[in-house]
């Protein structure tokens, strides 16, 4: 199979700022690829240098087989891209977003109706509203077809569920999933640890730098401590017993618990709510969980922070 994006030593700096630093990837065609990381991490700035709006300032990147800077012209005609904020026409109806956008790309949205159909069947009945009007889901929905309606190899979406409702937010999702079948490339960037278990592959990025680029599976896996799900009737006192607690590797809140990890190989509940009961804490309940892709995304934050296990 072949790449259809190849990244080796990609930097990008902004004054003081190192935005990207060192960062190699590939996505495969095909895949459905995630960018996962927090405010700042770096996300934008990579889909921007994928998309030709930004240069790197040094290494080497291929986007489809072709040179960001040399062969632009060619990458753009091949892509589709949705930016962070929401970027269609707000005074043009539905349809006339759409049109538009088929006609810069030298197309008809007859053309490409079946790849789109799915998603604008949804809009259908507001076709006539404007854009500006439409529900932040509904614009989503729009966006997403306008970046689509010329049939791009490659879609590279910035946030696109950053301030979505949890409906809509699943509905984009099964969208992409079933845009994969397709045969679409997709570079998906998100905030939300809880999106990268959809995607085939994930690259978790914080403050500039690569922390891990794997499968949700693989990813999961480098989480080796025994793992507890915590819960006493005081949450915040918990946690700074358990953080206090000479044993502990991390706890941190996760849901309506605390997800304590010890740093020893082996760890035992019991041993754990005897020493919270001999902290004076009421109500506890411990129990062992296995790890999930956000336990191991805090974990590595805290390691690329300088606050691992020393
Ligand atoms: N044009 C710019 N000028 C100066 N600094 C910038 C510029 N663009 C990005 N930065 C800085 O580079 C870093 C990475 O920003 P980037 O927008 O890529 O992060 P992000 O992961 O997309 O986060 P966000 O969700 O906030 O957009 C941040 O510290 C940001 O302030």
């Amino acid at each position: 199979m072949g790449k259809a994006i190849s990244l080796e030593g990609v930097e990008k700096s902004f004054g003081a700022v190192s935005a990207l630093r060192n960062i190699a990837l590939g996505v495969d065609e095909g895949e459905l690829f995630g960018l996962i990381g927090a405010d700042g991490a770096g996300k934008t700035t990579l889909i921007r240098i994928l998309c030709t709006l930004l240069v790197a300032d040094h290494g080497k990147a291929e986007v489809l087989g072709l040179d960001p800077v040399k062969e632009y012209r060619s990458i753009r005609s091949r892509i589709g891209y949705m930016p962070g904020t929401f970027s269609l026409y707000e005074d043009l109806s539905v349809e006339e977003n759409l049109r538009f956008f088929a006609t810069v790309f030298n197309t008809t949205v007859e053309e490409n109706y079946e790849l789109i159909r799915d998603i604008y069947s949804q809009l259908e009945p507001f076709r006539t509203r404007r854009a500006g009007k439409l529900s932040g889901g509904m614009k989503q929905k729009l966006a997403l077809c306008c970046a689509l309606v010329h049939r791009p190899d490659l879609l590279l979406l910035d946030e696109p569920t950053t301030g979505v409702d949890a409906v809509s937010r699943r509905e984009f999702w099964e969208m992409l999933q079933r845009l994969r079948t397709q045969g679409i490339t997709i570079v998906v960037s998100t905030p939300y640890m809880d999106e990268a278990s959809l995607c085939d592959r994930v690259a978790f990025l914080q403050e500039g730098s690569l922390l891990a680029i794997d499968t949700p599976e693989g990813v999961t896996a480098l989480f080796t401590a025994p793992l507890f799900a915590v819960r006493a009737r005081e949450k915040h006192r918990l946690l700074r017993e358990l953080r206090g607690f000479e044993h502990a590797l991390s706890a941190y809140a996760f849901g309506s618990s605390v997800h304590y990890a010890d740093r020893r190989a082996i760890a035992s509940a019991g041993e754990i709510k005897a020493h919270l009961q001999s902290r004076g804490l009421q109500d506890v309940m411990v129990e062992p969980v296995r790890p999930g892709i956000e336990d191991t995304f805090m974990a590595l934050m805290k390691q690329g922070r300088g606050e691992g296990d020393d």
